[in-house]
């Protein structure tokens, strides 16, 4: 395995590239319980005020002008609307959310009314109509991630749908003839990690996995799949080195993709591609080597569906990091680490084949040229 890589793309530049290879998919309307996880293709106006009227924002009584207060009467919220003008010295019981009648100065909780008294000191306790939105004033930006607090705001000034971006539909192409998709690989198999592996990644990434395939080592089979419709990004796991099977290269090449990353210097992960292929499809390559492959799709694949669904790569929280490993200039290291509270613990002994210490890690540290034990890194969670 090569320990520094001239003609790789850097592992923060590949990053950067992946992220902005693509911009967000178009639009769809969808209701607003499926909304939230996903970015809004277009501002949302309020549809009604916000509060729609004037709130009882206690439970106790609305009163007009000077005390004393007289009480006429008794408001519900979602009762019927108070229609009279209060007059000065007169009250109504009301309760959270009911709209105050027009002439009331303020509302007082039950706990500290005094009915007796001449003026009402403190807070007025109403939610005066419009004073978190007007009506056709914009409620929520374009790009914005909906939140589960941004859904409730939007139910809250009446939207029933929104539209927000497609997500990206996913294929992934396994290849290998020695792998197997369920039960106990036989020797020489090995048992494929990527699909339960991708699917999570592109799951949380907020991308559908659409379709999974394990196809044996054949440059017309990956050619016919790679270049299939209904896909917006191809994942392909191994066939990415220098083995007499690993076809990704020439097919690319046949097929006139443009290569934006051939191989990043960090390890594991070294022999990915990310590439575009004519017609607008994405192309991600993952080495085959499980680990390997796990760093090339926090790498590439990651960043790229972010862009596709319209949002910015989460930014990575930075940790002191403690362990005993050589950080050369050229690769950056990629690194499975525990939390131990203000500062992360790498787990001895990963290696590119196995997921042993990615399994029993957080994060991901980045490792980069002047790293020193104990130094702060990225952190790229795994949870
Ligand atoms: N002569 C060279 N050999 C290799 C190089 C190199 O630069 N020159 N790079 C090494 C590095 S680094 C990596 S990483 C791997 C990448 O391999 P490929 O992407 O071509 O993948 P394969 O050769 O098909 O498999 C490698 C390894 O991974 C296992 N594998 C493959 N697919 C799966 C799967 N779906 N689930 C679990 N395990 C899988 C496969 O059995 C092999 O053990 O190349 C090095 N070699
Ligand atoms: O770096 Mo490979 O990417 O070590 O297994």
């Amino acid at each position: 395995m090569p320990t520094t890589d001239t003609a790789a793309t850097g592992w923060r530049a590949a990053r950067r590239i992946a992220a902005g290879a693509a911009t967000a998919l178009p639009a769809e309307d969808v209701p607003l319980d499926r909304a939230v996880g996903r970015v809004l293709a277009a501002a949302v106006p309020a549809r009604t005020d916000l509060p729609g009227s004037d709130t009882a924002a206690m439970d106790g009584y609305a009163v007009a002008g000077a005390g004393p207060w007289q009480v006429i009467g008794r408001i519900l919220a979602g009762g019927p609307v108070w229609t009279r003008e209060l007059r000065p010295g007169q009250a109504v019981e009301i309760m959270t959310g009911a709209v105050v009648p027009a002439g009331t100065v303020a509302v007082l909780p039950y706990e500290t009314a005094d009915l007796s008294g001449t003026t009402a000191a403190g807070k007025p306790h109403i939610r005066r109509a419009g004073e978190d939105a007007r009506a056709g004033s914009e409620l929520v930006g374009a790009g914005r991630l909906v939140t589960p607090a941004v859904a409730g705001l939007l139910a809250q000034a009446g939207a029933d749908g929104v539209a927000v971006h497609r997500r990206p539909r996913v294929r992934l192409l396994v290849t290998g003839d020695e792998v197997v998709s369920a039960g106990i690989p036989a020797a020489g198999q090995v048992r494929d990690v990527f699909a339960p592996m991708v699917s999570a990644l592109v799951v949380a990434a907020g991308a559908v996995l659409a379709e999974r395939l394990v196809l044996r080592d054949d440059p017309g089979v990956l050619a016919e799949r790679l270049a299939a419709p209904d896909a917006d990004v191809v994942v392909v796991t191994g066939s990415s080195s220098a083995g007499a099977a690993d076809h990704l290269h020439r097919v690319l090449e046949k097929l006139g993709a443009q290569r934006l990353v051939d191989r990043v210097a960090c390890r594991p992960g070294g022999p990915q591609l990310l590439a575009a292929l004519p017609g607008g499809r994405w192309v991600t390559g993952l080495p085959g080597n499980p680990f390997a492959g796990l760093v090339a799709a926090v790498t590439v694949l990651q960043p790229l569906l972010y862009a596709l669904t319209g949002r910015p790569v989460p930014l990575a929280p930075r940790l002191p990091v403690r362990g005993d490993v050589v950080v050369t200039a050229a690769v950056t290291r990629l690194v499975p680490v525990r939390l131990a509270g203000d500062h992360a613990v790498v787990v001895p002994g990963s290696r590119p084949a196995s997921l042993a210490g990615a399994a029993a890690a957080d994060a991901l540290a980045v490792l980069e040229d002047g790293w020193t034990d104990g130094s702060p890194a990225d952190l790229i969670p795994l949870g």
